[in-house]
């Protein structure tokens, strides 16, 4: 299902934040390849040091040391082809759902117009919003909110989606709605896809891989191959064999921090 090439390669990194109170060792010499088309989750305690890995995929966030490769060339900073959506969609409240997607294809000026506004029905169709094209933010409840920052993401055809914890703040039949919706959207577009979240049943559902992370310092210990058929139910019993494994792996995580 994946390309061969990895797509990102996470190459030795480390990362420290030193604030007046107190210095963190956030990261610790993490090393992941991540193939093209491939979709891997990122689980781990609080502060185990996800979101900054993903920044540092996005290249929102610089390592001390190390780097991370995208298609063999260094990331330096942000760029069109790996977009980042989080747990608050950040829309833009004095657009409706259409301008926000709109507002996503400003980083496609090789497009023309007529063809930007084709891309942004297409991708509100996508994400079952058509009907919502000329909703503004306010009306929309948080679930629709998500579907419009998806939107928002894909439109600008990324290689790579970076999404933290991006259902976290959704009640539980949302959520499920979009665990659909999100496969679909992955079966059929191939983007690779790296998302953390804090739900292991979430992480197997969803990951070829789920990445377990370990916190002070954030470390990478251990990595599940999770081979189930797709689409995956999140409340299919095929994924308790996984959850358990995963959740007891995590549980040994908490243990080790507390008693380091
Ligand atoms: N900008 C920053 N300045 C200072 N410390 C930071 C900064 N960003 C992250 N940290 C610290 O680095 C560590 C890792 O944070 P990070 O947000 O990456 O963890 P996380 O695993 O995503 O946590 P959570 O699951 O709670 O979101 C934490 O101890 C956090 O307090």
């Amino acid at each position: 299902m994946t390309d061969t090439a990895p797509k990102l390669i996470v190459e030795g990194v480390s990362k420290r934040f030193a604030t007046s109170r107190a210095a963190v060792q956030a990261l610790d010499n993490v090393s992941l390849d991540i193939a093209g088309g491939e979709f891997v989750c990122l689980i781990g305690p609080s502060g185990c040091g996800k979101s900054t890995l993903l920044d540092i995929m996005a290249g929102l966030t610089l390592p001390d040391a190390g780097r991370v490769m995208a298609d063999g060339k260094l990331v330096q900073g942000p760029g069109r082809q790996r977009l980042v959506m989080f747990q608050e969609s950040a829309l833009f409240p004095w657009l409706d759902a259409f301008g926000n997607v709109m507002f996503g294809l400003k980083l496609r000026p090789d497009l023309s117009s007529a063809e930007r506004k084709k891309i942004a029905e297409h991708f509100l169709h996508l994400v079952g919003l058509e009907k919502f094209k000329h909703a503004h933010v306010h009306e929309l409840s948080g679930g629709m909110k998500q579907r419009v920052a998806l939107a928002r993401a894909l439109a600008p055809d990324p290689q790579v989606l970076l999404m933290d914890e991006p259902f976290a703040a959704l009640d539980a039949l949302t959520r499920d709605q979009l665990y659909d919706d999100i496969q679909r959207i992955w079966i059929e577009s191939r983007k690779t896809i790296v998302f953390v979240t804090h739900n292991v049943r979430e992480a197997v559902c969803l990951g070829d891989r789920v990445v377990l992370m370990s916190p002070s310092p954030g470390r990478i210990s251990r990595i599940f191959d999770i081979p189930l058929p797709r689409p995956r139910d999140i409340n299919s019993p095929d994924l308790a064999g996984y959850t358990s494994q995963v959740a007891a792996a995590l549980k040994g995580t908490l243990r080790g921090s507390v008693s380091e």
